[in-house]
């Protein structure tokens, strides 16, 4: 746990980077002219308004008498029932769904048994209904989604002169389900349509001059930051940390470096700066050096503040429905009975809810112990989704506990098929166990082996998942220690595992599977050695794959380049996800396709089996002189 979190009492507010003083010096000039001549006209306009608003109310009072409810716009019931819910976490697709027109997400997942019964909709969840699609072509990106809200809209399309002329004091005055259209004349709209554009100016014009006026003081003040001298750094360490003079000097470092030759102190060089930023965000968030150092690499500075930001705050509770047991929609109404307060995680999935509160604890309802649906991290569907299993397939998931894409497989296959569950972790394997009883599943069989003995265990699958053991530095809000206890010792183990694990998981493919061929590498994990450069390792070692779309259009390309290393062109197909940027956990997703059951490495040729047990066939080396 960072200091930040064990100072809860005096925890500072989130450090927000002023993205207004990244220019040019000049631009401050530019600036100051700007304000001058903005101000100048605004004078002269108020004056005129005030005069028009003075002449326009007398001669229109009685005509707008009783008028303004008639012409207030009609609020979307859905937007209704939004604004009447309880504060939200921040969830970027959820407030999606409000704008997005939904119609019938609900149905779309239908109890396999039960699909006919679409038509006992029950009202109160319809506000939730949206188009979505399961298959991947269909998903939408969150993070390019626009972000317009519920008072966004109410405002767009308010009509009303008096709240025009007087100022909009309350939304409330909106929420009408009237007739809009009566009594409003074309003339009248014109005019309304005229004074909207021109509020709508003045507010852009009043948040220019704010912005200049803040950014004009700020200036002055900040140029005369320098960093703390040896003794003040060493005095510092005796002290007890002060937080806010920590975090405005994270702020001021940034600045800085942003504007590097204009703001530097001319006895500081980069790394001064550097090396004192790493220090305080160390303090600060709780890092320990060395990954303090791995994620700077990662992301610009500014970036990394905001991906340590996001990881001091939990991501929203999310459940998958079973869809083997019950369809979204029911489990929705069941809960929202039980005083639930829930959403479509977003357009992407159409079984996923978010939790925003609940009465009673998520993992102890009936609904939960009757296995209507698994408490499950949205990034942890994302490999499902991109593994893609189908019925009647053969897949394994190689490292399998506690089960939250085994199952999920298993429901995408109707229970057909076979899914072998496979974890080392015997303890682990528990809680596998039991999630596939709890779920109803039928089509699982779990096998305990370090997942580098496959396929000679077994292989010939349609479809293979690996979800690999990683340092975990895409949960940090889920498991603080991750800030602390990973040395380069262990990334090494970690990734040289990893590496052996991706080649078996691929071997274990059959290239000629009717259907499939297909496997999917993932980690909760950000850093590029973890993710990039196993993947990268497994296309070398591999000239028998290739790298294919995830189906995942959300979410950003993978590296094909990373501090001088080169990665193959194709890692721009796979897909990484952020708490800062999807709100969802850190995670990879890389979906590779076998094109070939041969394989020429140079010296050796491998055959993989097409069924259980593998045949190795060695070609007999080559030897020089
Ligand atoms: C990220 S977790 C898997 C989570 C799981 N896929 C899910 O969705 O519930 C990684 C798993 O890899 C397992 N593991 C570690 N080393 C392994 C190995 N050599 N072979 C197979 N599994 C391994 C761990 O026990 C752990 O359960």
């Amino acid at each position: 746990m960072g200091r930040r979190a064990k100072n809860k009492q005096d925890v500072p507010l989130p450090i927000e980077l002023d993205k207004t003083h990244e220019g040019k010096v000049t631009k401050a000039l530019h600036d100051k002219l700007k304000h001058e001549a903005i101000r100048s006209r605004k004078q002269k306009e108020n004056a005129q308004r005030q005069k028009n608003s003075r002449t326009d109310k007398a001669a229109n009072s009685n005509k707008e008498q009783g008028k303004r409810k008639n012409i207030a716009p009609v609020e979307d019931n859905s937007i209704v029932e939004k604004k009447s819910k309880k504060t939200k976490v921040v969830e970027v697709e959820s407030d999606q769904m409000v704008l997005d027109a939904p119609d019938d997400g609900w149905d779309n997942a239908p109890l396999e048994s039960d699909s006919e019964n679409d038509d006992d909709d029950d009202d109160s969840i319809d506000e939730f209904d949206s188009a979505e699609e399961e298959l991947p072509s269909n998903i939408s990106d969150v993070s390019d989604a626009p972000t317009r809200n519920a008072l966004d809209l109410l405002s767009d399309d308010s009509d009303d002169e008096d709240g025009i002329e007087g100022g909009i004091e309350s939304y409330d005055e909106f929420d009408t389900d009237e007739d809009a259209d009566e009594g409003v004349t074309f003339r009248d709209m014109e005019k309304r349509s005229k004074m909207l554009d021109s509020m709508r100016e003045e507010d852009e014009e009043m948040a220019e001059l704010e912005r200049l006026e803040a950014g004009g003081a700020a200036e002055g003040e900040r140029e005369l930051f320098a960093l703390p001298t040896l003794e003040q750094v060493e005095a510092e360490k005796e002290a007890p940390l002060d937080l806010q003079q920590v975090q405005l000097r994270i702020q001021e470092t940034i600045r800085v470096l942003n504007n590097f030759a204009e703001l530097r102190s001319p006895q500081s060089s980069r790394n001064d700066y550097m090396d004192q930023l790493k220090r305080d965000l160390c303090h600060y968030y709780g890092y320990n050096e060395f990954l303090m150092d791995k994620l700077l690499q990662l992301f610009t500075v500014g970036e990394a503040v905001e991906f340590f930001e996001a990881n001091e705050v939990a991501r929203p509770v999310t459940i998958r429905t079973n869809t083997l047991k019950t369809r979204r929609r029911d489990l929705a109404q069941a809960l929202i009975n039980r005083s639930v307060n829930l959403d479509p995680i977003g357009k992407w999935t159409k079984v996923g809810l978010t939790i925003f509160d609940s009465p009673v604890p998520v993992g102890a309802t009936p609904e939960y112990m009757a296995g209507h649906y698994m408490i499950q991290a949205a990034s942890s569907f994302l490999p499902v989704i991109a593994l893609a299993p189908q019925e009647n397939e053969k897949v394994l998931d190689m490292s399998a506990a506690p089960g939250g894409k085994t199952t999920y497989c298993s429901a995408l296959m109707k229970n057909t098929g076979l899914v072998v569950a496979n974890d080392a972790n015997k303890d682990r394997e528990r809680a596998l166990v039991a999630n596939i009883h709890r779920l109803g599943i039928t089509n699982a069989l779990v096998c305990n082996y370090d997942g580098r003995e496959f396929p000679k265990v077994m292989g010939g699958f349609d479809r293979v998942l690996l979800d690999a053991p990683c340092s975990g530095t895409g949960v940090i809000s889920k498991d603080a220690s991750v800030k602390i206890n990973k040395s380069q010792d262990d990334f090494s183990m970690l990734t040289n595992l990893q590496k052996e694990l991706i080649l078996s998981a691929i071997d274990s493919v059959n290239a000629d599977s009717a259907t499939g061929g297909y496997i999917v590498y993932s980690t909760c994990s950000v850093t590029v050695e973890e993710d990039e450069a196993v993947v990268d390792y497994a296309l070398r070692k591999r000239p028998n794959i290739k790298l294919v779309s995830t189906g995942l259009d959300f979410g950003r390309p993978g590296f094909t380049g990373f501090r001088g290393r080169t990665f193959h062109s194709s890692l721009s197909l796979t897909r990484r996800f952020y708490p800062h940027t999807h709100n969802m956990d850190g995670f990879f997703v890389a979906k590779f396709k076998k094109m070939s059951n041969k394989i020429q490495t140079g010296e050796n040729e491998f055959t993989v089996p097409t069924g259980s047990g593998v045949k190795l066939k060695q070609k007999k080396k080559k030897r020089g002189n």
